[in-house]
């Protein structure tokens, strides 16, 4: 990879990006573009654009990006016999298996599954993955209600008109700020931003407040707690009053409630969600779609909140830095009947195997480790330099260790402002919520790359 940033033009996106976004423009929507890149020039943490723009990546895509760019050990295996043949004959893994399925799949996505869950339903995307918790949730919900009895034609020729009892009036509870995706069913769930949500007819789901954290974390420790016990309060209610009318049959969480603004709240709030729930029979739904796969510390990040045996989650949705998306689950939520959570792929042995070679790497690297320790030395780094610049930037936050951080300005003016500034300085970063900016690098993320972002983060904050 290159040593370190270069970038050339005046701003980033450059001209030739600009051009080649007009162009796409015709076809599919291009407002969204960040920058144009060329792929095959980038390499490790360093992403380079179509102007010949070196940036050092630090926000990974949309935090989507495990290794980096061109990683050697990948383009081996894309070279591999094993991997030509699962890319250019898709199966419709739900009746086709190819023949190494299981071993594919033992072989790596199941070496990470968390406690407890020893089933996996393979998806497209992290949204697929939150709608077929959903789903397996409901129906296991109403198989407990029925006692595992058979469907009645009732309920067999309501549910072809969108009707109870057949489509039932159970619910799935989420939080305010919360990001689950944008289908139908996990964008009823999302609660962060209303531009993802206008238009679009929605079910008539709970939210809970999420805890209003303040910071410096030692200096707020009594506040903080009073709010998580004033928020797990109202989060019971709701699922109390739910019971009587159109109970909760799953509540979804994120570790890090990311897209809302990088919320965090301590791991005893966290496990007290999940008692909660099981308290009052609804399926408990981890969403580490952006916080799993090693970025905070952990391979999943709610390995932190200490939840006992018994304890663990009902479903665990991935998708991002795994590049295979899906769920774990038990087998208690495989659905009573086949063809109920089903589509044509499935998954996609592509992604199943890439999976299985970054999962390799991150085991035989030690990179959860390697990013725990580079997280707590980007945490110094970050406090000395912010220090330096009181009133410019606040809540610096992310959870002890791992590199899964961000800080926020006074306005979502000058949070722009510094992510465009950045970009020009050399840097690829990111921004969440109304003001925040977030940090999302590689799990190669390591104390050369610091040394450049900190060095650029200095230099921005006073271009500002
Ligand atoms: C916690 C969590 N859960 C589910 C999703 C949805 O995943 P995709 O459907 O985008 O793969 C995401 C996707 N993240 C995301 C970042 S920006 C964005 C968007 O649609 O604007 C989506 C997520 O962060």
């Amino acid at each position: 990879e290159p040593v370190k940033p270069q970038v050339h033009t005046d701003a980033v996106p450059g001209p030739k990006s600009l051009a080649i976004s007009k162009d796409i423009d015709q076809i599919q929507d291009a407002r969204t573009h960040v920058l144009v890149a060329d792929y095959e020039k980038s390499s490790g943490n360093y992403l380079v654009d179509a102007d010949n723009n070196v940036l050092l990546d630090v926000f990974g895509q949309i935090s989507s990006i495990a290794l980096g760019y061109n990683v050697p050990q990948l383009i081996e295996l894309a070279k591999s016999k094993e991997f030509i043949t699962a890319a250019l004959n898709r199966p419709a893994l739900g009746s086709f298996p190819p023949k190494d399925w299981a071993k594919w799949l033992e072989e790596g996505l199941l070496t990470v599954r968390p406690k407890g869950l020893d089933h996996l339903v393979t998806t497209l995307c992290g949204s697929s993955a939150n709608e077929t918790a959903f789903k397996a949730a409901c129906m296991a919900y109403r198989n407990r209600e029925r006692g595992g009895a058979a469907f009645t034609q009732e309920e067999l020729d309501s549910c072809m008109l969108n009707h109870a009892p057949g489509s039932p009036e159970l619910v799935v509870l989420s939080f305010k700020s919360g990001f689950h995706g944008r289908l139908f069913g996990s964008l009823s769930a999302t609660r962060s931003k209303a531009i993802h949500k206008i238009d679009v007819p929605a079910f008539d789901w709970p939210v809970a407040p999420f805890p209003n954290t303040q910071y410096p974390l030692a200096e707020n420790e009594a506040a903080n707690k009073a709010e998580e016990a004033k928020c797990l309060a109202e989060y019971e209610e709701i699922l109390i009053q739910h019971k009587k009318t159109r109970p909760v049959a799953a509540v979804i969480i994120e570790p890090i409630l990311s897209e809302g603004g990088d919320c965090h709240a301590s791991p005893e709030y966290f496990r007290q969600l999940r008692l909660i729930a099981k308290k009052h029979g609804a399926f408990f739904i981890v969403d580490e779609v952006q916080t799993g796969v090693g970025a905070t510390g952990k391979f999943w990040a709610h390995e932190k909140w200490g939840l006992k045996e018994g304890e663990e989650p009902d479903f665990v949705t991935f998708s991002k830095k795994m590049q295979q998306a899906g769920i774990f689950h038990k087998l208690e939520t495989r659905p009573n009947a086949p063809y109920r959570n089903y589509n044509t792929w499935m998954g996609d042995p592509m992604r199943t195997l890439q999976a299985r070679e970054i999962i390799k790497v991150i085991r035989d690297n030690n990179l959860v480790e390697h990013t725990a320790v580079t997280g707590k030395k980007l945490a110094a780094t970050l406090e000395d330099i912010f220090s330096r610049n009181q009133g410019v930037v606040s809540n610096h936050r992310g959870q002890d260790d791992g590199t899964f951080q961000a800080f926020d300005f006074e306005t979502p003016a000058k949070r722009d402002a510094f992510v465009a500034k950045m970009r020009a300085n050399g840097i690829q970063v990111g921004g969440c919520g109304d003001r925040s900016t977030r940090l999302r690098p590689t799990l190669t993320f390591g104390d050369a790359h610091l040394a450049i972002l900190a060095e650029a983060i200095e230099k921005t904050l006073k271009q500002i």
